[in-house]
């Protein structure tokens, strides 16, 4: 691709979050007046603590669950007509999969080419290629005719990472890609995430790992049932906004610093997350 090619996928590439509020059905209001718009080139980290609205965010930007109130648009489009165009892939978290489901890791990628398939569902050579060069791209071609429930945390995620690549939708939300993960599939994705953003791809992810934020992503939104703070990382991801994000949980901050010390303390005062030195 082009630098002229990319400027102009990315500029069509777009994700904006209007006002947006949900409620679910027991009366919990889990997120409430969620505002912030993205471009392509953009890997934006989402962070924020347990229960701060962030797979509640996902789900409404991926139409599983709708706002009472806001909107949602991607590449411009509502979330159901951006859908019908394949816009936007989603990596689940792996909790929320059932591994006993017997399926062939060649089949889980493939479900990446349905919106590009017919009402059949009948593969064409195009979408047994995509398959073949997503899989190769994560490195898992050799696990193609294994069962999904059978391969490690790090493999299982590459899988998913595959299905969102051959799906070609240019806007990725990714659910705690580094969650369980090898440190070689780590840096596998961080590299594929780093790729994607030069080719005019945007990407938004969860995670907990704060450490790791500032070495991946350009911008962040930090949330707590509302945007706490939103813009670049260099700007907003600071010691005082992460203080407001995360109230008394976090300790040990030292941003910024040769060796920094990033320490999430959970509820239950166990260590959640942390980043150099000792937890
Ligand atoms: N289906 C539901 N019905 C009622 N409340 C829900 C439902 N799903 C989530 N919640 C509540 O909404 C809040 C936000 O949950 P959500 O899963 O979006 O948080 P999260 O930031 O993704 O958390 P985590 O980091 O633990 O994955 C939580 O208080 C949760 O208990």
């Amino acid at each position: 691709m082009t630098p002229d090619e990319m400027t102009d996928t990315s500029l069509n590439t777009s994700l904006e979050v209007a006002d947006i509020a949900v409620t679910y059905p027991n009366g919990h209001r889990a997120i409430h007046d969620v505002s912030f718009s993205l471009r392509g080139g953009v890997t934006c980290a989402l962070v924020g603590v347990n229960g701060s609205g962030k797979s509640t965010l996902f789900n409404a930007i991926i139409g599983i669950v709708h706002p009472q109130k806001g909107s949602v648009r991607i590449n411009g489009l509502p979330v159901a007509q951006a859908l019908k165009r394949n816009s936007v892939a989603y990596v689940p978290q792996s909790e929320n999969i059932d591994w006993h489901f017997p399926i062939l890791v060649k089949d889980v990628v493939m479900l990446g080419r349905y919106g590009h398939m017919g009402p059949l569902r009948r593969p064409h050579d195009a979408d047994r290629v995509a398959v073949r060069a997503a899989m190769e791209r994560m490195g898992i071609a050799d696990l193609a005719e294994r069962q999904i429930g059978a391969l490690s945390g790090g493999q299982k995620k590459r899988v998913f990472l595959a299905r969102a690549l051959a799906q070609e939708s240019r806007v990725i939300l990714l659910d705690e890609p580094f969650t369980g993960v090898d440190v070689q599939t780590e840096y596998a994705v961080m590299d594929l995430l780093q790729a994607l953003r030069e080719q005019g791809y945007l990407m938004l992810v969860s995670t907990h790992n704060l450490g790791a934020v500032p070495r991946y992503c350009n911008e962040v939104v930090l949330l707590n049932r509302t945007v706490i703070a939103r813009g670049s990382v260099a700007d907003v991801y600071t010691v005082d906004n992460l203080e407001r994000t995360f109230g008394g949980m976090l300790k040990n901050i030292g941003l910024g610093e040769t060796a920094p010390q990033v320490r999430i303390v959970s509820d239950d005062e166990h260590p959640a997350v942390f980043f150099g030195g000792q937890a």
